[in-house]
């Protein structure tokens, strides 16, 4: 069976891209979300989203006739849901909008659909859907019981593309395949190689969902050991820069970089599934959250002590001191502020300083919300001519093409080795 037309449920930073790719190799695709703003300025062949590259990918497909976008499902072939799954307050995870995802698409569900769960997910959340959609739809057989031949196909397949090169990564990278049954793999399998250039790699579900968080667990865990060096060296008054550099000339060490946190929307929270379900075990998985979260105070601690300095020197007030954070993305060379480490920071100092607190964020035209009334943007040459304490946060490129010899300005805090 082919699949003549396919349906991307959520269409954010994972489900628009996956929804354009999909029709621009001449597959018919129906999007659908939520949110009526994005559906209407992906109708008009524009993108809600900043991603490069995924702009002109968009409107082809629109132009073409391949890519619609509306707010509720209508019957496909197969449909790939990439909704949220955030954590709530308590670090539990919410799948709430798989549920509603899932309630939203079960009434066209059609004999021989296939159904992919996308969205990152603790271990189990594909059966708790197929269970959802079996509760929705009693006339269909849906995997769950292996020795029959479902009627539905229902398989949980991770995204691992990174933010910035989602359009390159998601053709390239290697696609872990979770089939509730190796069938519901094989169809999966075979929707992906539409467009997949990276290989298909066939599992179970609960193994694909524990992979994808394995994954971002790993990456937060090694930039958390990073984090820790980078207290212990202030500590011992080392440069943790070099030390890194140093370590990772032996042929089998490669430290990360440290920071002033981890941000984004995956690997500051995907861990916390798995120390949700595993309390007991993942002491190491939720260490490393910790240690990750409480970097932002550390460095305002810094802050602290560095301005303390500037006051002893200058015999200034600290209602006289400009103090200038350089950037707010939640990485380097992107304009994405949500989740971001270095926006926390930037708010912890401006609501502690009573003097001038700047921010040089040059992928920014004005300050986000959070900022307003607190901060003001400046450009970078007026924060280096005119600041007295300087405050390193991303090291977005621009930053670091600036000679830090030719900087004036000695109070310096350096969250990202920049200026070393
Ligand atoms: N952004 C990433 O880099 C990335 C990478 C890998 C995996 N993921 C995972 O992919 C999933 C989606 O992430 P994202 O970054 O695309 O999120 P996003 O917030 O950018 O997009 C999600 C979209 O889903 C829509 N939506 C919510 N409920 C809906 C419903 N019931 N029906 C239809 N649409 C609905 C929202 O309006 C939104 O447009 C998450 O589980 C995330 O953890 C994200
Ligand atoms: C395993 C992995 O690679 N997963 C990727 C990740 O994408 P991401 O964009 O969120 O990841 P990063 O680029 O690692 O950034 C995260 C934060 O960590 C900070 N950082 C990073 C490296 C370092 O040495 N020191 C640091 O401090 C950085 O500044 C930023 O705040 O999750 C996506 C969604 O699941 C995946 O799809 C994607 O593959």
């Amino acid at each position: 069976m082919s699949f003549n037309i396919l349906s991307v449920i959520g269409l954010g930073y994972i489900g628009l891209p996956t929804a354009a790719i999909f029709a621009s190799r001449g597959k018919q695709v129906i999007g659908v979300d939520v949110n009526p703003q994005a559906v209407a300025t992906i109708n008009r062949g524009e993108i809600h989203i900043v991603e490069p590259d995924l702009d002109h990918v968009v409107q082809t497909a629109v132009q073409q006739g391949n890519f619609s976008a509306r707010t509720t499902p209508v019957a496909a072939d197969a449909f790939l849901i990439a909704v949220p799954t955030p954590f709530m307050g308590d670090h539990q995870p919410d799948l709430s909008y798989v549920k509603a995802a899932a309630l939203s698409i079960a009434p066209v569900l059609k004999k021989g659909d296939l159904v992919i769960l996308e969205s990152t997910s603790p271990v189990g959340t594909t059966e708790q859907m197929a269970d959802w959609l079996a509760d929705a739809r009693p006339d269909l057989r849906f995997p769950q019981h292996e020795a029959e031949q479902p009627d539905i196909f229902i398989a949980y397949c991770p995204e691992r593309v990174l933010p910035g090169h989602i359009m390159a990564e998601l053709i390239k990278n290697d696609r872990v395949i979770g089939g509730m049954t190796p069938a519901c793999s094989a169809r999966a399998s075979e929707l992906y190689r539409i467009f997949l250039e990276g290989a298909c790699v066939e599992t179970n579900a609960r193994t694909a969902e524990m992979c994808k968080l394995t994954e971002n667990s790993f990456r937060d865990v090694n930039i958390a050991f990073a984090n820790e060096l980078s207290l212990i060296c202030a500590e011992q008054q080392i440069n943790v820069w070099e030390l890194i550099r140093l370590a990772n000339r032996h042929p089998r060490v490669n430290i990360l970089q440290p920071g002033p946190g981890v941000g984004g929307h995956c690997i500051a929270v995907d861990p916390w599934f798995i120390v949700a379900q595993n309390p007991q075990q993942a002491r190491l998985i939720r260490t490393a959250r910790e240690v990750n979260d409480a970097k932002p105070h550390w460095v305002l601690d810094q802050v602290k002590r560095t301005l303390a300095d500037c006051l002893i020197a200058s015999g200034k007030r600290a209602s006289d001191i400009t103090i200038a954070c350089f950037g707010l993305a939640f990485k380097p060379n992107i304009d994405d502020l949500r989740e971001s480490p270095a926006m926390e920071v930037a708010q912890l100092i401006a609501r502690w300083h009573s003097g001038t607190n700047w921010v040089v964020e040059p992928h920014v035209k004005s300050l986000p919300q959070k900022l307003t009334g607190l901060a003001t943007l400046v450009s970078l040459e007026q924060a280096l001519a005119e600041a007295d304490v300087l405050v390193m946060l991303v090291d977005h490129q621009v930053f670091r093409d600036i000679d830090s010899t030719a900087i004036a300005q000695p109070w310096r805090v350096d969250t990202r080795g920049v200026w070393q």
